[in-house]
């Protein structure tokens, strides 16, 4: 029977935004594929406090607090390792490493290192994903509208957005998403669409975004660099984990006008739902960019919003 190994693994941002990379060593499994720093949880170690624990002896420094993001499992020829990623961005102290071959600083849009370990490319691919998703509602404000205020937002860094307007017809449609993936391109954005994989590969879009009724009977990930999915259960989590999806959104976290009536979880539930989960999750429901730190506290990767993201107050 193969070994099973439990893993704490940190995303160590730097105040520019890149992460570190370190070099396995000579001597070991995969000598010289780089890896996120960490190591084996020990028995009777919480994954977290074993982060503290393993960022200290391997590289000297103190960490004040480690965020949950991703939990994978890969199977290797020594061991079935379970992967628990934390993002950590407060700490303090020099860098002394003890372990690895050499170090890197990386970007999250294009890591320049390699080769990476094999259990660590989704989790490359999750880091690639920004941080904010801006859903579009120009069946509510107008087309014209919308797409004034998506200039504003991709001027003001926005990188990722849903093209969602339920009852528009579908030369509409059409129209109005290639008008998006053309203004989203110009500023190096992403765009999915939600609901219909033929019209985002139609339109030159990055992905397709799935309602929870279609992640519910599809039999196999669509054949598109981003798969999401709408979630609001456990189950439909699962179910997205198990389609292969590179991410969820999950709400709603605070009450919202898009579905008045509907119970919000609250964020403890919020981060209840997503433990554990193989892929990056979006927090969404009412949510504002004052909420981001609360979010990402929680274990989100960050925020999907509607009316949150075209505010310009
Ligand atoms: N630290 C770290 N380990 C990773 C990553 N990705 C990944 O698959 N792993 C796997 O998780 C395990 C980490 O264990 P480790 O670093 O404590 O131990 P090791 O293999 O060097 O062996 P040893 O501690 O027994 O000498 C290894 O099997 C490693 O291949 C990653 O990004 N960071």
């Amino acid at each position: 029977m193969t070994k099973r190994v439990e893993v704490a693994a940190g995303v160590i941002f730097r105040r520019d935004g890149r992460f570190l990379l370190g070099q396995r060593a000579p001597d070991t499994f995969y000598a010289g594929y780089w890896e996120f720093p960490g190591g084996k949880v020990e028995p009777g170690e919480s994954p977290p406090d074993a982060l503290v624990r393993e960022l200290d002896e391997e590289l000297g420094i103190r960490v004040q607090a480690v965020r949950p993001w991703i939990t994978r499992e890969h199977l290797y020829e020594h061991a079935h390792v379970r992967l628990h990623f934390f993002e950590v961005a407060d700490w303090e102290g020099e860098l002394h490493d003890h372990v690895h071959s050499a170090l890197s600083w990386e970007r999250v849009e294009a890591p320049e290192v390699g080769p990476m370990l094999p259990a660590n490319g989704p989790i490359l691919k999750a880091l690639r994903l920004p941080r904010w998703m801006g859903i579009t509602h120009a069946v509510d404000i107008g087309v014209a509208r919308q797409l004034e205020l998506l200039d504003a937002a991709l001027a003001g860094g926005l990188r990722l957005i849903q093209v969602r307007e339920p009852g528009m017809a579908v030369s509409e449609l059409r129209a109005f998403a290639a008008e998006i993936v053309t203004r989203a391109r110009a500023f190096g954005a992403s765009v999915v669409v939600n609901g219909n994989a033929a019209l985002a590969a139609e339109t030159g879009a990055d992905g397709v975004h799935l309602s929870a009724a279609q992640l519910a009977v599809l039999g196999a990930r669509p054949a598109l660099e981003w798969v999401g999915a709408s979630c609001h259960t456990r189950a439909e989590l699962e179910r997205a984990a198990d389609l292969g999806v590179d991410y969820a959104v999950l709400g709603s976290v605070q009450p919202t006008a898009t579905h008045p009536g509907q119970a919000a979880l609250g964020w403890e539930r919020f981060a209840e739902l997503i433990r554990g989960l193989p892929m990056p999750v979006l927090a969404l429901g009412g949510l504002v960019r004052a909420d981001m730190a609360r979010a990402r506290a929680a274990g989100a990767h960050g925020i999907a919003a509607i009316r949150g993201s075209w505010d310009q107050s």
